[in-house]
């Protein structure tokens, strides 16, 4: 059965007039590694670590700014959230189609509350704790492009004719900020879009980003802003030391104009300097070392990289499987091919290959967890193959081959065709996205050894479950299998209303 919300009556859990503060038992372990009688044994010792959380349940009014607005993402997801807005329908070939929020976990997604009278019980995923309602954000944002967001949404073609005419109105006086364009990180391709621009160095670029991001806070009066790239992939920015590797390093390097800070890196430097989160939503290594030391520093969200939205998804659920049922994937190979603008932007070597990375460690972690499959630095072969094909558009083809080894040197092989509109995948993804950034700032917690309560790491690795290439802290550990991120991100929100994780036992019918 599915009930619309809820609220939880505990002795840990106490909803005050602006905030929800939980008591939570937190059940982890111990490893300990040591020579017993000559010989070295692992000792697992079961521990409970008591935790308290403190949710802010004031909603702020959230401006949303897109690096990159002018795109097939940036504006078949501000169409998408005007139309659920303006609750418009739309006649397609099959039907007269109603707007809405599939493929957001946010917005679409349900989590088991518990059983009734015999019946599995499911609430909305969001009811778990007060987020911003997508239909009560401002969209703004930047892009090298000066194409009004209604024709952007025509450029794309990814949305009904029928719904982009009703959209019209709401979008064409919608025009992006001109942005910082540098034609060294991204494919020459691209060169012909780039006619609205932030002239200057990268230091008067960046000042001129901070005043964008002040201005477009002040003239739409909103609480709080998110800022997500979801502008071209970038090559990857080469790391230096004494160029940025540290903080000091890289604002060094900006002041001296050095041609390697790539344009999302100063998107991003602006964002922290002014504690806005920021979240990279294509695969490029914008935050260098010097940036995360200092987003560390001052405390301001960062996350990413590269929106996990189609092939990788799937591949992070279906390796998942295989290792988790004891077969051996032994050759995965991924194969797709798009028409879009991102995907000839994808057709330079450079660009590519920041994809390439991004989509190929997927399985590290799911392979390193089965040491009976897979011996030390073992790997199945791995290949990424992404063609241009212009007249297929945004409707990419992706083609997946799974082979992996079965009982007794049997051999199975899995193949798969997918194909849909690459930003009506990415588009939920960027909303779950910058409305879970938003919740996280407002989320403090402490553990019983802590003397005072602080917010979560600003490397946010609680949004791995949308990204390929999960960003975390460094000396900590990656995880994609998608199963895994999404038990880790319903599990802490769970936790700061006092609910246990899922654990699926439902012993209670054993
Ligand atoms: N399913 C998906 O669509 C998907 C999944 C994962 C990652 N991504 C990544 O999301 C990004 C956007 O995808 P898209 O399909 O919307 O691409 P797109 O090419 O349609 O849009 C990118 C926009 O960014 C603009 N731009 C480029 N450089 C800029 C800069 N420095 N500043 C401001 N604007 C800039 C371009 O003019 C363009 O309008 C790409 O990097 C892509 O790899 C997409
Ligand atoms: O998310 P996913 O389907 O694994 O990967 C996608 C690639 O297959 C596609 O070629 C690219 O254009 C998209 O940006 C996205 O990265």
């Amino acid at each position: 059965m599915f009930i619309e919300s809820f609220k939880v009556e505990s002795p840990n859990v106490k909803y005050t007039e602006n905030e929800i503060h939980s008591v939570y038992d937190y059940q982890t372990t111990e490893l300990v590694h040591e020579s017993k009688n000559g010989a070295y044994q692992w000792t697992v010792k079961p521990k409970t670590v008591k935790y308290e959380f403190k949710t802010d349940t004031h909603v702020p009014k959230l401006g949303v700014m897109l690096v990159g607005w002018a795109g097939n993402n940036g504006s078949t997801l501000t169409a998408g959230v005007i139309a659920n807005r303006e609750g418009i329908s739309w006649a397609t070939k099959e039907k007269v189609q109603q707007a809405n929020y599939f493929g957001s976990l946010t917005q679409s997604s349900s989590i088991r509350i518990g059983s009734f009278n015999g019946e599995e019980i499911y609430a909305p995923f969001k009811s778990l704790l007060p987020m911003v309602n997508p239909e009560e954000i401002v969209f703004g944002g930047w892009d090298i492009s000066d194409m009004n967001l209604a024709d952007a949404m025509g450029r794309a073609k990814v949305l009904d004719i029928d719904l982009q005419k009703q959209l019209r109105p709401f979008m064409e006086h919608m025009v992006p900020l001109p942005g910082i364009y540098d034609p060294d990180f991204i494919a020459a391709n691209q060169g012909s879009r780039a006619n609205h621009l932030i002239k200057g160095t990268k230091k008067q670029q960046l000042d001129q980003v901070i005043k964008d991001i002040r201005d477009f806070k002040e003239k739409n009066k909103v609480d709080r802003v998110v800022v997500l790239w979801t502008a071209n992939t970038e090559r990857y920015s080469n790391v230096v030391a004494g160029l940025n590797d540290t903080t000091e390093n890289l604002m060094s390097s900006l002041d001296k104009n050095e041609s390697e800070i790539s344009p999302s890196t100063l998107y991003a430097i602006a964002c922290v300097l002014e504690n806005v989160p920021f979240i990279n939503g294509s695969p490029q290594n914008t935050f260098v070392p010097g940036l995360i030391e200092l987003a560390i520093e001052r405390n301001s969200l960062i996350g990413g990289d590269d929106f996990k939205s189609g092939q990788t998804k799937m591949k992070s659920v279906l390796v998942d499987f295989l290792v988790g049922a004891g077969i051996k994937p032994t050759s995965i190979v991924s194969y797709n091919h798009l028409g879009n603008n991102d995907g000839m932007n994808l057709s330079a070597p450079q660009t590519f290959r920041s994809k390439e990375i991004s989509k190929s460690n997927v399985v590290d972690d799911m392979v390193a967890s089965n040491g009976i499959l897979f011996e030390s630095g073992e790997h199945p072969d791995h290949v990424v193959v992404i063609k241009y094909v212009p007249y297929v558009g945004d409707s990419k083809r992706a083609m997946d081959e799974y082979t992996s080894e079965i009982f007794m040197g049997g051999k199975n092989t899995i193949v798969m065709h997918n194909t849909c509109e690459d930003s009506l995948l990415a588009a939920p993804i960027i909303l779950d996205l910058v409305l879970l950034a938003e919740l996280t700032t407002r989320i403090q917690f402490k553990a019983e050894n802590e003397g005072k309560f602080h917010s979560f790491h600003p490397v946010a690795t609680i949004l791995s479950y949308l990204s390929k290439a999960p960003l975390v802290p460094p000396g900590t550990p990656v995880v994609n299998a998608l199963s895994k991120q999404r038990a880790m991100l319903e599990n802490i929100l769970r936790a700061c209303v006092g609910l246990a994780p899922e654990n699926n036992m439902i012993l209670e019918y054993k």
